[in-house]
């Protein structure tokens, strides 16, 4: 008899064992729609590596406007239109403000204490608002405008004496690629093991130990140096740290993790904005004769000045239209902080969400003719990046905007103009405008597939 409670007992655990790991295991009742998921991998077949914004543009073709993937070990949450984008982005901002951990944000950001991947808080905030204050803002935007993008945030950030700025923008953009590639480990964060599979986790534990060793450097010349009457960023994170003014002391780590985030997300979007525009317009030729010709009409030195760029109308709607079609498509991933509904689904805490901003900004229910570059579109609007209209937001929305949009506009605008004024641009012999590949492949910025060759031409004025 007692054999047979002791046994009864261990089955009917067993079976309570077993209902609660089937109820705990099931996903929340009324999650958004999604395609069916495979074992293990779960939707990771269905995200196009080489373009997972269009890939996810097409899905939402079929499953509609918000629907749900689970990518490997990580529920996702993906939304495709303008409407969804401000219910995340504006209305139900703060529930949406943290970003997802990966193995490499973790790692290459030193445990994320940069501003992009760190959770929404006070260091969040804090980190923020120095940045856009010292380094970001209209005001200086401008003045340290010297060649290129590159050379524009590493002045900015590092100042002019810097002796390791190639090696350390070479590394920090090398390790920019790494990030922005198909990491798998990403996916299956809770499956440590893969580290040890793959052995990527030691390589790049490997580059971060190169580009700490420079950073450092960085941070010791610039400590051993007397001050200067123009601080750049790193002076100025210095000197909070030393004077300890700010609420949430800062140690070399968060500074190190700042100048890398500067030097690697203030460049490539913005170089590949202006190189986008180029490629756009070689494309149809009659818009780059009309930029070319307002822009050599209105700037009259061998430089454009800042009142004159003021002038230029149809080259600032090139760039509007440049930015609708190559922004940051799939903007960076937030994460739910909370159980919340979205669209009358549930969205549980911890949800990684995608804001495919690809998609908003090529809605045919918004944009006619989409997906063609036209610049003309925005000639009667007032319509502007800063994320107000969810028509347009390049830079994103809410909290979590950009703080680089002044600053890239600023310089986009500048490069642009001036490239327009000094060079006639050609095409390889033998190719006509449409053979240009304009297959794009997303690494948060998006880029050409197939990198062209466009041959510049300096005026003989300029030469
Ligand atoms: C044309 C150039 C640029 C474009 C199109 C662009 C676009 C964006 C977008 C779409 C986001 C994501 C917003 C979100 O996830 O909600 C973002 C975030 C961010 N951008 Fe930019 N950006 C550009 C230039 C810059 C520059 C020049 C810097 C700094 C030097 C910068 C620094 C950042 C940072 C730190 C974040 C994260 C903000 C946060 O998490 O609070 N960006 N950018």
């Amino acid at each position: 008899m007692e054999a047979f409670t002791f046994f009864s007992i261990i089955v009917s655990s067993l079976i309570l064992y077993a209902c609660w790991a089937f109820i705990a295991s099931k996903p929340a009742k009324n999650l958004p729609p999604g395609p069916p998921k495979l074992p293990i991998i779960g939707n990771m077949h269905q995200l196009d590596k080489i373009a997972p914004h269009r890939a996810l543009r097409a899905l939402s073709r079929k499953y509609g406007p918000i629907f749900h993937l689970k990518l490997g070990q990580v529920s996702t949450v993906v939304v495709c239109s303008p409407q969804l984008a401000q219910e995340v982005l504006k209305t139900q901002d703060l529930t949406f403000s943290d970003r997802p951990s990966m193995t490499t944000s973790e790692l290459f950001f030193y445990g994320r204490k940069n501003i992009a991947w760190s959770d929404y808080g006070n260091y969040w905030r804090q980190m923020k608002k120095m940045c856009t204050l010292e380094l970001l803002s209209v005001k200086k935007s401008r003045d340290p405008i010297q060649k290129m993008v590159n050379d524009i945030v590493s002045r900015a950030t590092l100042g002019d004496v810097c002796k390791d700025r190639d090696e350390l923008l070479d590394r920090a953009g090398a390790m920019l690629r790494t990030f922005n590639s198909f990491n798998i480990e990403n996916y299956f964060p809770r499956l440590t093991i893969l580290n040890a599979v793959t052995g990527r986790k030691a390589t790049w534990l490997k580059m971060q130990k190169q580009l700490d060793v420079i950073l450092e450097r960085l941070l010791e010349d610039h400590r051993s140096r007397p001050t200067e009457d123009h601080e750049d960023l790193v002076d100025v994170l210095l000197r909070v740290q030393k004077n300890d003014d700010l609420d949430l002391p800062i140690a070399d780590d968060n500074i190190k993790a700042i100048i890398l985030e500067m030097l690697t997300a203030g460049t490539t979007s913005s170089s590949m904005t202006v190189e986008w525009a180029i490629t756009e317009m070689m494309r149809k030729p009659e818009i780059m004769k009309k930029a070319q010709a307002e822009v050599r009409a209105v700037v009259k030195g061998e430089r454009a000045t800042e009142a004159e760029i003021q002038k230029l109308n149809y080259t600032r709607l090139v760039i509007k239209e440049t930015l609708r079609l190559h922004s940051l498509p799939l903007m960076i991933p937030h994460e739910c902080r909370e159980d919340c509904v979205v669209n009358g689904y549930d969205i549980p805490a911890k949800t990684k969400l995608i804001v495919n901003l690809f998609a908003c900004s090529t809605d045919p229910d918004t944009w006619e003719d989409p997906d063609t570059f036209k610049p003309e579109r925005f000639t009667d609007t007032t319509i502007s990046s800063t994320g107000a209209d969810f028509k347009y937001f390049p830079f994103g929305a809410g909290r979590r905007i950009c703080p680089g949009m002044n600053f890239a506009i600023g310089s986009v605008e500048y490069i642009l103009t001036n490239l327009l004024l000094r060079y006639d641009w050609k095409l390889p012999d033998g190719m006509k405008p449409h053979d240009i590949d304009m297959r794009d492949t997303t690494a948060l910025s998006t880029l050409p597939l197939n990198p062209m060759k466009i041959i510049p031409v300096p005026l003989a004025k300029f030469k």
